[in-house]
């Protein structure tokens, strides 16, 4: 195991590249198995859930190749199983996504139930009633999601409520479903609408991506395709929260402004000077300590859930008193109690934090317990005064390719050290 040790008290200036987007990425190489040819997935995160999902698919058959630029090859035409077992699934929400692909191309799939970040229940329910609507025999065994069907038909599907992965792997499985399918209550965020780009690339016709209600014509088959990963948005916002936080001024590049507009918004009422251009964002504190800025987190186009700990670090040091509420997930806030061992001000009430901000936060040895938490404890390290160690990294690694080496790019003192009392 590893641990970060991070330095507070450096203001970060300079210039970094944004990485592609995990939860874009994840969902398109699940697509990959749609294909009757070889997929090229460029722009690829170099992430720990990547390279589980590459093995994964490289252990259904498909033949997988990826080059230094992260640019993904797969082939899913030697795939010989329909399998994705618990050891790999284990880790990764995103693994679910392969169930609506394995199911409308061959017919059958076995999928253990998912892990991922434990921030509450996640059940899958969606998923599954969606695909049984669509003439999927399901049961769930031993942990596995074990589905079949000669061949999916079209349906119109209600969602309960808004699911962004369910959304995803009923899109993905009606592009060679039998007929019209129809989802209404569809999720809209940005890496949805990416994963439409790549299967309308692969032949798939589908309509109102973006929107909350998508129409997609089944077809007999979906060829092989080139698709660039839409940059990471929650990625972007963590940086431009870690400036804002060291009254810092950087530039992120190679990333789309038009995506993160409530994070913008929200940052420039914490009193930030915020520029963009097509592919770029600027953020500038003139070294000024942030405004509290209440939110409330909510599907897109509101404020994302993934980027709630991030903006309650801003909170916890800025002047002024805020509120955030959480409204998707129920075990959200586990960063809280890390957090008031650094000096945090913060009350929770139910789904609502309620957070004073204090002049410092100090540097203590904090444990990561899921991918966004990981990150809000980087961010409080930042700023905090000595010495912060986050021991369990691994979350971070899913989430957050080289975190620390672009922190470091910053200018932030940050080093990446094996964790021997973990071990
Ligand atoms: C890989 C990926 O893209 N992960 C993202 C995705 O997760 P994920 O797709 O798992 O999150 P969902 O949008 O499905 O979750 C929204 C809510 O719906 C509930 N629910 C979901 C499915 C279901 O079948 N039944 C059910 O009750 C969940 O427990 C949660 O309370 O969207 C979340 C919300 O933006 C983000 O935090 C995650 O980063
Ligand atoms: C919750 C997240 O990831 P996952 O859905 O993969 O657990 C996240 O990206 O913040």
């Amino acid at each position: 195991m590893e641990k970060l040790i991070v330095q507070g008290g450096a203001r970060l200036t300079g210039e970094i590249r944004i990485s592609g987007a995990k939860n874009a990425a994840l969902p398109i190489l699940a697509a990959t198995l749609l294909a009757d040819g070889p997929m090229t997935i460029a722009n690829v995160p170099h992430l720990h859930d990547i390279t589980t999902t590459l093995e994964l698919l490289g252990r259904m058959g498909a033949t997988v190749s990826v080059d230094e630029q992260m640019q993904v090859e797969v082939d899913p035409r030697t795939v010989t199983n329909q399998f994705a077992p618990y050891d790999l699934v284990k880790t990764m929400r995103a693994s679910i996504l392969v169930l609506g692909p394995l199911l409308a191309r061959f017919g059958q799939a076995e999928v253990s139930l998912p892990g991922g970040c434990a921030i509450g229940q996640r059940p899958v329910n969606l998923h599954l009633d969606g695909l049984a609507a669509m003439g999927a025999q399901i049961r769930v065994e031993n942990g596995y999601i074990k589905a079949t069907a000669p061949r999916l038909h079209g349906a119109h599907l209600v969602m309960d409520l808004v699911s962004v992965t369910a959304t995803e792997n009923l899109m993905m499985a009606a592009t060679l479903a039998e007929g019209t399918t129809i989802i209404e209550n569809a999720a809209r965020e940005p890496e949805i609408t990416d994963l439409s780009l790549c299967l309308t690339a692969m032949g798939a016709h589908i309509q109102g991506a973006g929107t909350d209600t998508l129409i997609i014509e089944g077809r007999q088959s979906l060829y092989g395709a080139h698709h660039t990963v839409v940059p990471d948005r929650i990625e972007t916002g963590t940086y431009l929260i870690a400036a804002a936080l060291t009254g810092g001024c950087v530039k992120l590049k190679d990333t789309r402004p038009e995506l993160l507009e409530i994070v913008l918004h929200k940052l420039r009422d914490a009193g930030a000077r915020i520029d963009t251009g097509p592919d770029w964002i600027s953020l500038d504190m003139h070294g000024r300590r942030p405004l509290a800025v209440s939110l409330r987190t909510a599907p897109y186009p509101a404020m994302p859930t993934d980027m709630q700990a991030q903006f309650m670090v801003l909170d916890m040091i800025a002047e002024g008193a805020a509120t955030v509420t959480e409204t998707i997930f129920e075990n959200r806030f586990m960063h809280v109690q890390e957090l008031q061992r650094m000096g945090a001000d913060v009350r929770l009430e139910g789904s609502t934090a309620f957070i004073r901000g204090v002049e410092c936060l100090t540097g203590a040895p904090v444990m990561a317990t899921d991918l966004r938490a990981s990150a809000s404890l980087v961010l409080a390290g930042l700023v905090a005064v000595g010495e912060t160690q986050v021991s369990r990294i691994y979350h971070i690694d899913r989430g957050y390719e080289c975190i620390e080496e672009k922190l470091a790019q910053l200018g932030a003192d940050i080093r990446r050290v094996p964790d021997r009392r973990a071990a």
